[in-house]
This record gives C-alpha cells, structure tokens and sequence, in this order.
C-alpha cells in the first residue's frame, strides 16, 4: 500500500458512529467479495430497486435474510424474481457483533445480526440522503466497504442537509452507526473510479450493510409478504 502522508485511525465521526479504517485485510476482502459474487446470481440475486415515484436507484441491490424493498422488509422478492430472499449466513452475524465491539465497545453487544443489504455501485452510481429506519431493532447498522473508494456523508438525525461530515471509504473499512447516531441521515455523494486495490479484482464498489431486524421470528413479515 501507498505510505499515508496522512495515516487513517479510528475516527468517531459523530456520537456512536465510527469508522475504523483497515478493518478487513486482503484476505477477508477477497473472501468477502467471493461470498457477495455468489450472492449476486439469481434467483433472487442482484437487482436494480424502483422507487415508488418511479425512479430507481443507482446502485444495485441485493439482501440476504429479509429483503428490502422501498420502504419495508419482505421474505421473498416481490418487486422482482419472486423468489425467496437468501439465507443470512451464521458467519456475517459473527462479523457484524464484532465489528460492534471493536468500534462502540463490549458493552454495545445486540441480538443476532439477520438482514444484509449489499450495494454495487458501478459507473456514476451513488446513493442519496436517508435513514436505516425500516428495522424495528435500534442495534447498530454496519457497513463494510469493497473496492473503489467512496465519500460516505454522515448527517444529522434532523435533516437531509447539513451539519453533515464526508469521510473517505476505502476497501477494508468499517463504518458503524449506533445510539444517536443510528437515525442519522447519510448516503453515497460519490464513488472515486478505478480506486479499488488492483489484487482484490473488483471493478467499481461493493458496500454490506448488516442490520438487527427486530421482526419476530415465526410472525409475519412487516410487509405481510
Ligand atoms: O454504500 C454505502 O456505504 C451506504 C449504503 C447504505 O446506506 C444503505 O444500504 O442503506
Ligand atoms: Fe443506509
């Protein structure tokens, strides 16, 4: 890697938000991209979301162990394949918790980790202002990062706008937001081209989000599809 003429730490971005640069080596990196390459293929793989004023976003999207759609959580995708959502892996829980404790502390412990969300941006792919808010759990959301390097904007929990701080995302990073902060506004202004470590393999950016539903288990899902 580049020597930093300015070195990344941990850096608490806002009260229970922090980003942990380098969290994932090469290795889990690359493992990681495997898993997600895998996730991606149909059925219920990689898709493009509509929103319900007819746009879609600019990222694609796909979810393991309940599916998202705007603006709530399914079991199978209905705004695509019909497919049942694909299974939540016991291994991403066990990321998710520690990546908990290694930014907020042990005391920041939660339930299981149940629902991801990976996001590809390629091209000029971006994400806009908004909440993590269609989770019942106020566990704290997780957020790794692959490949390109990104400006992630972490907001307020009051407004799309300002005050609001753009931290740099690199491939390996770790961003968690919990407490006051798991309401903030935030989203993805911009993605750096062809930025990606050259061994990982990876032509644009993938972020995993992990999130605590908080539905019961057994119940119906909040959409009741
Ligand atoms: O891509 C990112 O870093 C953010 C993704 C995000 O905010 C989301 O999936 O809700
Ligand atoms: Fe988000």
């Amino acid at each position: 890697m580049d020597a930093e003429l300015f070195p990344r730490s941990p850096t608490e971005i806002a009260p229970g938000a922090v980003h942990l640069p380098d969290w994932l080596d090469a290795e889990h990196q690359r493992r990681l991209l495997d898993a997600c390459r895998e996730w991606a293929r149909p059925p219920a793989g990689l898709r493009t979301v509509r929103t319900p004023g007819g746009g879609t976003m600019t990222a694609q999207q796909v979810c393991l162990g309940w599916h998202w759609y705007p603006y709530t959580y399914a079991r199978t995708v209905v705004d695509g394949d019909g497919a049942p959502v694909k299974p939540f892996p016991h291994w991403l829980d066990e990321l998710g918790r520690r990546a908990v404790t290694d930014t907020l502390g042990a005391g920041a412990a939660t339930d299981p980790y149940d629902i991801a969300l990976i996001n590809f941006y390629d091209g000029d792919a971006r994400m806009g202002m908004h909440r993590d808010s269609d989770e019942k759990s106020d566990a704290p959301v997780v957020s790794l990062s692959l490949g390109d390097t990104c400006v992630f904007r972490f907001g307020n929990t009051g407004s799309r706008s300002r005050p609001y701080t753009d931290v740099e995302l690199r491939s390996g990073d770790l961003f968690v937001f919990g407490g006051p902060s798991r309401l903030a506004y935030h989203g993805v202004p911009k993605v750096r081209p062809d930025t990606a470590p050259p061994e990982l393999g990876l032509k644009g950016r993938l972020n995993v989000t992990l999130r605590v539903s908080g539905f019961e288990a057994g119940k119906s899902s909040p959409s009741g599809v």
